[in-house]
C-alpha cells in the first residue's frame, strides 16, 4: 500500500485559484520533496492531504484512510509539521510534549527528548517568549517524538540556522532508513536534492513533472569550462552533445549532454591549463521548469 495515493484531489478558493486534479503516489518508505515557488500550491495540497482544507473534488488516501472522512484516523498516524507554527503561548515544550504522550495511552517521550536534545530546543521557556525558529523546533518536535510511519512537513527547515537545518536533515534520512516516509515541501532545493529520492514539481497548482531526483539531474546538461594552455586542435563546438558553446582565445564554454568519457577522449592530444565538468543540480532543473513555462494570465492558473 503506497503512504500517500491522490486521484484527482483538487482545492479551489475560486475559479482558478487553489489545486487543480492531483494524481500522486508516494510509496512506503519514499523521501518525497515537494517543490514550487511562492503561491504554487504546496500549502494547500499539504493541508487538503491532511484533511484541513475540504476537497473540491477527487480522492486522497493517506496510510488507507480518506483524507476527509477518515481525517483523525490520518491525524492520529502521521506527524505533521504546519507552514506555520501556532503554539499556546503560556505552555512550555515540555508541557506540549506530556500532553501528546498522554494522548496517545502514555507513548514513551524518550524519542522527542533525544530529538528536542538534537534540535537544541529550551524545554521549559514559555513558548510565548521563543523566536520563530524556536517555535519551529517545538513543531519539529511534536511531529517527530512518536516515530510516526508517516512525516508531512510543510517548509521544516523554514527559519532555522544552517546547523539546525543539518540536524534537521539528519533526523529525516534517519526516518526514512528507517522504513518510514518523508513528505516534504521546500524551496531550499539543495537540500531537497541531499535527501529525497523523487521530486514533485508543482506550479499554479499544477503538479507538472515527478521524477526520480538522479534521473531529473541526469536529464540536465553539464556545465564544462576548458582553457587550453596552447591554441586547440579539436572544435568543441562541433561536438556532438555539445550546446551554447562561447570561445574566447584560449578558453571555451559550454553545455554538455553525454558521458564525461567522449569529452575527456576529444581532449585528449590537447594542452590544457584547466579542466571542469560541473554537474547541474536541482536548482538548474527547477529554473529549467520554470523557463520554458508558457506565461498565463495572471490569477487564473487553475485547468
Ligand atoms: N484561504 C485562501 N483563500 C483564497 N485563496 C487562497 C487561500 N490560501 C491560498 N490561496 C491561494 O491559493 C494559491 C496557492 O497558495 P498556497 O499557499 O497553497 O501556495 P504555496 O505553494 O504553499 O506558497 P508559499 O510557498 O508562498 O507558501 C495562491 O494563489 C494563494 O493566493
Amino acid at each position: 500500500m503506497n503512504a500517500i495515493e491522490t486521484s484527482g484531489l483538487s482545492k479551489l478558493y475560486a475559479p482558478g485559484v487553489g489545486l487543480a486534479p492531483l494524481n500522486l503516489s508516494v510509496a512506503a518508505g519514499e523521501i518525497f520533496g515537494f517543490i514550487g515557488p511562492n503561491g504554487a500550491g504546496k500549502t494547500t495540497a499539504i493541508r487538503t492531504l491532511m484533511g484541513f482544507l475540504r476537497p473540491s473534488g477527487g480522492s486522497g488516501r493517506i496510510l488507507g484512510h480518506d483524507v476527509w472522512h477518515e481525517r483523525v484516523a490520518v491525524h492520529r498516524r502521521v506527524g505533521y509539521l504546519p507552514g506555520e507554527v501556532h503554539l499556546a503561548r503560556d505552555h512550555t515544550a515540555r508541557e506540549l510534549m506530556g500532553r501528546s504522550c498522554r494522548l496517545r495511552g502514555g507513548a514513551s517521550d524518550a524519542y522527542g527528548l533525544d530529538v528536542a536534545r538534537r534540535l537544541e530546543l529550551r524545554l521549559d521557556a514559555r513558548l510565548g517568549t521563543l523566536s520563530k525558529g524556536n517555535r519551529q523546533k517545538v513543531g519539529l518536535t511534536l511531529a517527530l517524538m512518536h516515530r510516526p510511519e508517516l512525516l508531512v512537513l510543510d517548509e521544516p527547515t523554514d527559519g532555522l540556522d544552517p546547523l539546525v537545518q543539518e540536524t534537521v536533515l539528519d533526523l529525516l534520512r534517519e526516518a526514512g532508513s528507517e522504513g518510514r516516509t518523508v513528505f516534504l515541501s521546500s524551496h531550499v532545493l539543495s537540500e531537497i536534492e541531499r535527501i529525497a529520492g523523487r521530486v514533485g514539481i508543482i506550479r499554479r497548482g499544477e503538479l507538472i513533472r515527478v521524477e526520480g531526483v538522479r534521473e531529473l539531474k541526469a536529464s540536465l546538461p553539464q556545465q564544462v569550462a576548458v582553457g587550453f594552455a596552447l591554441p586547440p586542435r579539436v572544435d568543441l563546438m562541433t561536438l556532438d552533445g555539445m550546446s551554447d558553446a562561447v570561445a574566447d582565445g584560449l578558453d571555451f564554454w559550454g553545455q554538455w549532454r553525454g558521458s564525461p568519457d567522449m569529452l575527456i577522449r576529444a581532449l585528449a592530444g590537447e594542452s590544457l591549463a584547466s579542466f571542469s565538468l560541473t554537474p547541474s543540480t536541482l536548482e538548474d532543473a527547477f529554473m529549467d521548469e520554470y523557463r520554458s513555462e508558457t506565461p498565463r494570465k495572471e490569477g487564473a492558473h487553475v485547468a
